[in-house]
């Protein structure tokens, strides 16, 4: 049985051109944000991030990352402002971390990896649904935050807790009444660029957006990421860690920030 796309010697990052040959395509994501070089963009308006807890759904374990669904049939956790126009919809938020702390994150700046990044997931509501959305060069908009160890931060805990419920590859659960806002730190300064998704398919469809503030991690909360599994249960042992990918080539892209 061919085993699917992933993050082993085998299956990983490097291998993922053959199945998706967009994957050396000429924007693809993550890369590595040189803040030097950002373009100032006094155009570019504040980010607008409206989410309601109501909306969030449920938690699952897909193999590759954990990731919290919402619901997205209305107008009522939106993504406005910033370097996009129209209403994109929250889909679902994930992690990407490392097997230390001292990697994880995709995206970099100057070079340097954050143990864990979260991603937001949104879709331009001028297409009918997000599969739609996803094939189109504006479909998705995405929003990065970096995490740093730190303080234990209380407001991803709920998070970390409902992990023991989906140990493993195709486990799911309830999660409801979750404010993602408290995901978000002070400052919505971010930079942006054309990018993809950093998993297959790759699709060339994220107007990225990633923030310039981390919110905090704990060494020990990082712990609670790494208990979980790439594989299903009774497939043996085999700690979800190092789910990333390494920074792209920019190929000429521009990167522009909201902030001096
Ligand atoms: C929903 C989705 C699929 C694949 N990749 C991503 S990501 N890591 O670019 O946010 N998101
Ligand atoms: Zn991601």
């Amino acid at each position: 049985m061919s085993h699917g796309w992933g993050y082993g010697a085998d299956n990983g990052p490097d291998t993922w051109e053959e199945g998706y040959p967009i994957a050396t395509g000429p924007r693809q994501s993550p890369i590595n944000i040189v803040p030097r070089d950002a373009v100032y963009d006094p155009a570019l308006k504040p980010l607008k991030l409206t989410y309601d807890p109501s909306d969030a759904k449920g938690i699952l374990n897909n193999g590759h990352s954990f990731q919290v669904d919402f619901v997205d049939d209305t107008d009522s956790s939106t993504l406005t402002g910033g370097p996009i126009s129209g209403v994109y919809r929250l889909k679902q938020f994930h992690c990407h971390w490392g097997s230390s702390d001292d990697q994880g994150s995709e995206h970099t700046v100057n070079g340097v990896r954050f143990p864990c990044e979260l991603h937001l997931v949104h879709w331009n509501t001028k297409y009918p649904s997000f599969g739609d959305a996803a094939k189109e060069p504006d479909g998705l908009a995405v929003v990065g935050v970096f995490l740093r160890i730190g303080a234990a931060n209380p407001r991803l805990q709920r998070v970390l807790d409902s992990f023991e419920s989906i140990k493993n590859k195709g486990k799911q659960s309830g999660f409801g009444d979750f404010d993602t806002r408290t995901l978000l730190p002070p400052s919505l300064e971010y930079w942006t660029y054309d990018g993809s998704l950093t998993t297959p398919p790759l699709l060339e469809s994220v107007t990225w957006i990633v923030l310039k503030q981390p919110i905090s991690v704990s060494p020990a909360q990082m712990e609670m990421f790494r208990s979980l599994q790439f594989c299903a249960e009774g497939e043996g042992v085999w700690d979800m860690v190092d789910n990333f990918r390494p920074p792209q080539p920019l190929k000429g892209r521009l990167l522009r920030a909201n902030f001096k």
